[in-house]
Parts: structure tokens; C-alpha cells; sequence
């Protein structure tokens, strides 16, 4: 018997009623379709990528998820429960973080905010004290946890917060921008624990991010959400190749030389001894780099990768429709 999906989308809406002055006493109502005839499904254990511009209703649709908000039409379950209407019980399957705002106390130290959550979510004292510890080790929270909240750094409350989610033991983690404003360490420490999260204890993991390389080094499978609907569902090597995307290689030379001429690549840019080159975001950087330091002076290199807004508008150059956005009086 094929196992039931985590999380199941089938027709999902949310349509938003907006108000706005238009005029002294003129007032103009408007509906937002932030989430257009979505539908797709989780099975327990996946690490999704969920990637989108700016409004493409990422959010709205974690807040469904998570029963914050209900859908205006559709069907959809997270472990079997319709989120809206169990909002409660729901709640000790999963686990929330969002990049941009703490669910831990401020003022207080980081353990008062875990032994709060101990007993909000009535969590057995030995299964709360056996995933504290593994948080702890494993998001290097020791030093940290008698510390108020509002003295840690950026990437130590996220690590903080996310230990936070995980205390109940919850089924599905829903990450909003997890290394938003981290710097490469705290990006490194935050992915590694998510791998071994996954790779552990099976937790699954929906994932919202404008950074790919979270999704390079996390997902296998990533979908593409904009204006409200799902644009695609797949690998991130596939979406590169839809989106037709590039990487640059930025070569230091040793000296002013001509060009580059290493096929795929093309040089795009040249300032004296460094220059730039685009080359197909599917290929591999290690062959190319190896044929360029065969044949070139080479005195140093890094890579950079396209955005997610880039990809995207690659993607669906012109071929997006507008948004579904009418007046209705
Ligand atoms: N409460 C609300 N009332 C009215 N419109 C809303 C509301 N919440 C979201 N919207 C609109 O719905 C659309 C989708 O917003 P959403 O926040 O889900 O996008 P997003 O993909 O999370 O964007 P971002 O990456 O900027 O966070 C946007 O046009 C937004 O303005």
C-alpha cells in the first residue's frame, strides 16, 4: 500500500479583499488572488525547495499550511488534518520557523523560552530533555542558553528558534527564509543541521528561500510558485536548464591576458588580469575550472550563482500572465 502524503494541496485559493481610498470618499474594493488553483503533494521525509518572487504567495500558503489562514476554495491536509479547522491539534505535528521574526522571549534566556514550550505543548519531560540536548549539541546552543534573546546575534536566534520548533518533535518543519542576513558560517551551520534533521529523524521539510544555494545543498525537489500558481515541480538542475540559466566564474590571471576561450564558457567581462564568465548554471564549475588552471596562469577564482529572481525571469520571459488581480466595484 502506497503510504498517504504529509501534505496534500488539491485546487488551493486564497483570495484576499482589499479596501483602498481612492478619494475624498470614494473607496475602491479590490481581490488579491494570492493563491491560484494550487495543487500538489509532500510524502513524509522530502525536503522541498518553495521559491518564488517577491508576492508570489509563498507565504500565504505556508499560513494555510499552518492554519493561520483559510483557504477561499480547494482542499488541503497536513497529516491528514484540514489545518483551519484543527488549528490546535495540528500544531503538535509541526514546527514553524520564519527568518524574520522569533517565536522566542525577548528579554528572558534562551532555556526560559524552551521550558515555556515544554509545558505549552505538554511535551514529555524525558522526550523534552533528549531533544534539547540534540539540539544543543548539534546547533552549538551550550554557552548560549542562559543568554536573553535580544543578545544574540542573528544567527545564533535562529539557530535558537529553531531548536524551538523541533522540541515537540514535530513531523514537518516549515522554514521562511532560514539564513536570511546569516553570514557564511551561521548559512553552513543552519544547512548542515537541517541535512542531518532530515537525514536522522525524517523530519520533513518545506523550505522558503531566495538563497539557492539553501536549495542546491538541501532539496532534491524544488517548486516554483508564482502569481499564485505553480510553475514547476522538479529538480533545481532541471529548473536551470528550463530557465535556460547562467553561473559566472570571476578568474584572477596572473597577468593581462586575451580572452579566455574555454568552451561552454564565454567571457563577458574584462578588468585587466580578471575576467568574467558566463557559462550554463547545469554544468560543472570543477571541470571547467580545471580546464581553465590546465591552460591559463591562474592566480585565484570564485563563483557566483544567478538569484532566484533571475532564474525565474528567464523562466517565463513574456510568458507570464498578469496578476489575477480585478476591481469588483
Ligand atoms: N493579508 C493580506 N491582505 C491583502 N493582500 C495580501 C495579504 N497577504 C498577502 N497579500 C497579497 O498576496 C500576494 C502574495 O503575498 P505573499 O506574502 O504570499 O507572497 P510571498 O511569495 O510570500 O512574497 P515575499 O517573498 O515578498 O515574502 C501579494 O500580492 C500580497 O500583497
Amino acid at each position: 500500500m502506497t503510504e498517504q502524503p504529509l501534505i496534500e494541496l488539491d485546487g488551493v485559493e486564497k483570495v484576499f479583499d482589499v479596501r483602498r481610498k481612492t478619494g475624498f470618499l470614494k473607496r475602491e474594493r479590490r481581490q488579491v488572488r494570492a493563491v491560484d488553483s494550487l495543487s500538489f503533494t509532500v510524502a513524509r521525509g522530502e525536503m522541498v525547495g518553495y521559491i518564488g518572487p517577491n508576492g508570489a504567495g509563498k507565504s500565504t500558503t505556508i499560513k494555510m499550511l499552518t492554519g493561520i489562514l483559510t483557504p477561499s476554495a480547494g482542499r488541503l491536509r497536513v497529516a491528514g488534518i484540514d489545518p483551519s479547522r484543527e488549528r490546535t491539534r495540528l500544531a503538535h505535528r509541526i514546527g514553524v520557523v520564519f527568518g524574520q521574526r522569533t517565536t522566542l522571549w525577548w528579554d528572558l534566556p534562551l532555556i526560559d523560552s524552551y521550558r515555556l514550550m515544554h509545558r505549552m505543548y505538554r511535551i514529555p519531560d524525558a522526550r523534552y530533555r533528549e531533544n534539547l540536548d540534540r539540539c544543543v549539541e548539534l546547533l552549538e546552543l551550550g554557552d548560549l542558553l542562559e543568554s536573553p534573546v535580544r543578545q544574540l546575534s542573528l544567527g545564533q536566534r535562529m539557530r535558537g528558534d529553531i531548536a524551538a520548533a523541533l522540541l515537540h518533535d514535530p513531523e514537518v518543519l516549515y522554514l521562511d527564509e532560514p539564513t536570511i542576513g546569516l553570514d557564511v558560517i551561521s548559512k553552513a551551520k543552519v544547512r548542515g543541521f537541517l541535512k542531518e534533521l532530515n537525514a536522522e529523524l525524517g523530519t520533513t521539510v518545506l523550505l522558503t528561500t531566495h538563497d539557492l544555494q539553501d536549495i542546491e545543498q538541501l532539496c532534491s525537489r524544488v517548486m516554483v510558485i508564482d502569481h499564485g500558481r505553480l510553475m514547476y515541480d522538479g529538480a533545481l538542475a532541471g529548473l536551470h536548464e528550463v530557465g535556460e540559466s547562467e553561473r559566472t566564474l570571476v578568474v584572477d590571471l596572473e597577468r593581462e591576458l586575451p580572452p579566455v576561450d574555454v568552451a561552454p564558457a564565454r567571457v563577458v567581462k574584462v578588468e585587466g588580469p580578471r575576467q568574467w564568465l558566463a557559462f550554463p548554471a547545469g554544468e560543472s564549475a570543477a571541470a571547467l575550472v580545471a580546464r581553465i588552471a590546465a591552460e591559463y596562469p591562474l592566480a585565484d577564482l570564485s563563483v557566483r550563482e544567478p538569484d532566484i529572481e533571475d532564474v525565474i525571469a528567464r523562466m517565463y520571459a513574456g510568458a507570464v500572465p498578469g496578476r489575477s488581480e480585478k476591481a469588483v466595484s
